[in-house]
């Protein structure tokens, strides 16, 4: 098999990150965008030893699955790399990945529930954070094409709430209009480097943070007086970021216009968000994952809770009310500060939240002897380590909630867990990123 060769296939399955996948000569070949039953001509991109890379000339056979997507840059740029598959088919997809991966491990016999829907499938993004970049001598806001650092100008992000992109293309609008360079990431020069908008859907609050090289420029004040007229915006935040990295956020904040932080609601709970803290994304969803993961707790008021990788209090401060106690940790400083404000904020003085790695404050609480009853742990991608569960299982809780945004690192943490005496029978996932790969999903731990 050669590069460029154009190839005949019948798409057979999808990958987790939902490239369409063939066999053809001994070989695996992932082909963008191809949908399980289809056939399509396609054309090698890359050639590894046993797998090969693969893009669609010609669609020969179509899936019934398919949908053919407005904008085919939201595919492209993997903004929204599920776009072009039947929502139902989005959620069979998911369920799909939770029950392989529990096949690879034996652990056939687990339930795992039909995934649970977003009540919205577009729109539902309550964040945006779109890179800035020069385009043909133009500053443009858009999203990276996918494995690369292509801009591609968008002005309708497809899986953001649309009053975001609103402040988006008025921002962009306002920076052209005061000639504010776009960061150049070749040569580490320029200014704006990424917008990043949070809306509340709750209070109508908007942050808008400029994510810049230096920490001032000539035009900044100009500039934040016009983002201040835009309609919502309660906040305007310069971040810092001097570094040639990756890395979206730098680590200084400064207060351009009005609060350094806005508000929201998880069902009658206010949270106050600083541009740091982590907040899940998708408004309409998270009060229903928190519901199912707390009914799975089966909470009683003697309950001590630890609510662990917390963010701002989000899951503690929803059952705060019902339990004796809740004890929370998270790395981000800043966020602690927010989930120590959130509990005042509403009145809550059985919580309290401490900054630290969630593995090593939580071997510390179990050497001082606390006895838990319910732990929810919602860690980021790369999942729990092994200190942090053997420490929590030292605690004795009767109950583990797993909320997991990474089903392969949840599965690997539970195997831990089943050693350790606890056993699980069911898995739920839930529907938080419509139109991506992404799957969430929850899990309950008994002794
Ligand atoms: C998926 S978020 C969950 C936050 C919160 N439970 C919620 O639902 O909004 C994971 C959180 O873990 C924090 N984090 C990452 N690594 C950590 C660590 N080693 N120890 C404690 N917190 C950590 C992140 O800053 C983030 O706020």
């Amino acid at each position: 098999m050669q590069k460029n060769q154009i190839v005949e296939l019948e798409i057979t399955d999808l990958s987790y990150e939902a490239m369409g996948v063939a066999h053809y000569e001994g070989m695996t070949i992932f082909v963008n965008n191809a949908l399980p039953g289809e056939v399509v001509k396609a054309k090698i991109l890359k050639v590894k030893k046993n797998f090969a890379f693969a893009k669609i000339e010609k669609i020969i056979k179509e899936s019934p699955d398919r949908i053919n997507v407005k904008l085919n840059q939201w595919v492209q740029t993997g903004l929204a790399s599920l776009a072009h598959i039947k929502y139902a088919k989005q959620l069979d997809f998911k369920r799909n990945q939770v029950v392989n991966l529990l096949q690879k491990i034996h652990m056939d016999d687990v339930k795992v529930d039909e995934t649970l829907a977003s009540p919205e499938e577009i729109g539902y993004r309550n964040k945006a954070q779109v890179p800035v970049r020069e385009v043909n001598g133009q500053l443009e806001i858009g999203f990276f094409r996918r494995h690369s650092h292509d801009l591609v100008p968008l002005t309708n992000f497809f899986t953001t709430d649309p009053e975001i992109d609103r402040v988006l293309v008025a921002v962009c609008d306002i920076l052209r209009k005061y000639k504010v360079p776009a960061y150049d990431e070749i040569h580490n020069k320029g200014e704006v480097r990424y917008l990043d908008v949070r809306r509340s859907k709750a209070t109508g609050e908007i942050m808008v943070i400029l994510v810049c090289l230096h920490r001032d420029f000539p035009e900044l004040l100009e500039v934040a007086a016009e983002i201040s007229q835009i309609k919502g915006v309660t906040s305007i935040i310069l971040n810092h970021n001097p570094k040639k990295t990756n890395v979206i956020l730098g680590k200084k904040d400064y207060v351009v216009f009005g609060e350094d932080h806005i508000t929201d609601m998880i069902g009658d709970v206010k949270f106050r968000i600083s541009p740091q803290s982590f907040f899940q994304i998708n408004s309409l969803q998270t009060p229903r994952l928190y519901n199912l993961a707390i009914e799975k707790a089966d909470l009683k008021p003697s309950d001590v809770v630890i609510d662990a990788y917390s963010g701002i209090g989000t899951i503690g401060l929803s059952v705060a009310k019902h339990v004796k106690a809740v004890r929370g940790m998270e790395i981000v400083k800043d966020a602690v500060k927010d989930a120590n404000a959130n509990a005042k904020l509403n009145g809550i003085n059985n919580a309290q939240y401490v900054t630290g790695k969630a593995e090593e404050i939580m071997p510390r609480w179990a050497k001082e002897g606390l006895k838990t009853d319910v732990i929810f742990v919602d860690p980021p991608r790369k999942g729990l380590t092994p200190e942090f569960i053997d420490a929590a299982v030292e605690t004795s809780p009767k109950k583990i909630v797993y909320i997991s945004c990474n089903p392969a690192t949840q599965v690997r943490d539970l195997q831990l867990f089943k050693e350790k005496g606890y056993k699980f029978d069911e898995v739920a996932p839930v529907d938080m990123f419509p139109q991506t790969p992404h799957v969430e999903s929850v899990v309950v731990l008994t002794k």
